[in-house]
């Protein structure tokens, strides 16, 4: 880890930056493979799969019998882990569920807000490295809760085309509607156009790496809406004396084994914790499967001492972490003060893997600065709201003078009339 010690706040722009691909380069090849997809279809989606994917697949779309077997496939510990991770994830989102908002802002002028499902929505799942059957949970219970008529879901094949039992069988758990065997850029192609397999969405979600994080910048161009941008998985850790430096250094190495652009930050509040952070490093990293990975995360992520808590705190706000763990004594100065993050945890046992999988939150979150300005799926993103409005004959008096005045204040005489003519009715 890059070690900086009580750094200036000149310094912080290079500490806050994030690992990323050239986007200029990642903007052509999403426009190459989108205008193919666009022209060609599900022979361009194969095509590229066989690029990207190394994989031969005959039919995209899993079957009912793929999906519905898919159970055979996992042990019954991992079905019980992921019926109780929905249990929670159920219980958490179907509490967002908004209500109608209805208020008479004057006498005879009733307005109110309803709320309505998003109709067809398209999840990805990664499965790059790692099948992120977690995310299907993530993703179909709160789309199932609001009421998304199609649920339409795109995983990578692996090698041999086949997706992971364990996407397959949380897919069918959790209610998605169809399945296609598709990753990457050419995911979000498809449902951005449609093919003659794939349906088009109105609104794509879920997390990946950096081409499919750019090919849904770019569906935003073409009509298609997004979650957010949710790309390579990072957390800031927040620690002092309290806090302890196995814990910390195994919530580090959660997040870098994601990818190699993974992106953690350890802050420490105390000189003495540096050299229990690094130790811990070279206890716990040689040990897991994916070192290799979790390695080049770790090597451009950054280990700072920073002891005032104005600082620290002004640091978590500019860098405004995915994930933010806190694990300090004075905990509510962090907590009143936050202003970006996309989701937190607090105290020495709440690992971040909590969130990930089973606590009820949200694991689909803004990367990247994005929870600056964005929030982590919930149950609003799969929602629209409808406003109406009804007049009676005694509030369009009461209300009509004001939107004559203005409409006439705004040159726009046929506006004005639309009001006129029914107060001459009356
Ligand atoms: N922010 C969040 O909420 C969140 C949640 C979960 C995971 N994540 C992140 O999701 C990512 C998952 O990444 P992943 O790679 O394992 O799976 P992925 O499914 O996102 O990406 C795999 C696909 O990328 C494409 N691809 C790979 N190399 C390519 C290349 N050179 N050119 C063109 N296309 C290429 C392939 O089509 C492949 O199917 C990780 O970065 C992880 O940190 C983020
Ligand atoms: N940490 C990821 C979000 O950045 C989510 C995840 C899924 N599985 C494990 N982790
Ligand atoms: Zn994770």
């Amino acid at each position: 880890m890059i070690l900086a010690k009580n750094p200036s706040r000149q310094d912080w722009g290079k500490l806050t930056q994030r690992p990323a691909l050239k986007q200029q380069n990642l903007n052509q090849l999403v426009n190459e493979v989108f205008q193919a997809i666009r022209e060609e279809g599900d022979r361009a989606v194969l095509s590229y799969t066989k690029i990207f994917d190394k994989a031969e697949v005959e039919n995209l779309k899993a079957t009912p019998e793929e999906l519905a077997g898919a159970g055979d496939k996992i042990s019954e510990d991992l079905k019980a882990a992921i019926r109780l991770a929905g249990a929670n994830i159920e219980k958490f989102h179907r509490a967002q569920t908004p209500t109608v908002v209805e208020v008479e802002t004057m006498p005879g002028v009733k307005c109110w807000q309803e709320t309505r499902p998003i109709e067809r929505v398209g999840i990805y799942i990664p499965g790059g490295t790692a099948p992120l059957f977690s995310t299907v949970l993530m993703l179909a219970i709160p789309a199932q809760i609001s009421g998304c008529k199609d649920i339409i879901l795109c995983t990578p094949p692996d090698k041999n085309g086949q997706i992971n039992p364990a996407i397959l069988f949380a897919a069918h758990y959790a209610g998605v509607t169809q399945v296609f065997k598709v990753g990457g850029i050419q995911a979000i192609g498809s449902m951005t156009f449609g093919t003659e397999s794939i349906p088009k969405v109105h609104k794509i979600f879920g997390p990946g790496n950096q081409y499919v994080t750019a090919a849904k910048q770019r569906a935003t161009q073409l009509g298609v809406a997004i979650d957010m941008p949710a790309g390579p998985s990072e957390l800031l850790v927040l620690g002092d004396d309290t806090a302890k430096a196995e814990f910390i250094v195994s919530d580090l190495l959660s997040q870098a084994e994601h990818g190699t652009d993974s992106q953690v930050i350890c802050i420490v509040k105390t000189p003495s914790l540096i050299p229990k952070i690094q130790e811990e490093l070279l206890n716990q990293l040689p040990s897991l499967p994916r070192k290799e990975i979790a390695r080049k995360a770790i090597e451009h992520s950054k280990l700072i001492l920073m002891e005032d808590d104005q600082d620290c705190l002004d640091f978590i706000n500019e860098y405004a972490p995915e994930h933010f763990i806190l694990c300090v004594e004075n905990e509510s100065f962090y907590l009143n003060g936050l202003m970006n993050a996309g989701s937190v945890f607090i105290g020495n046992y709440t690992p971040e893997s909590a969130g990930d999988y089973a606590s009820g939150t949200n694991h689909t979150l803004p990367t990247n600065g994005f929870a600056k300005s964005f929030s982590g799926v919930n149950i609003d993103a799969f929602c629209k709201k409808i406003t109406f409005q009804k007049i009676s004959e005694e509030g369009i008096k009461r209300i009509g003078p004001a939107i004559e005045f203005m409409a006439e204040a705004e040159q726009l005489k046929a506006h004005k009339l639309a009001v006129t003519k029914r107060l001459l009715s009356l």
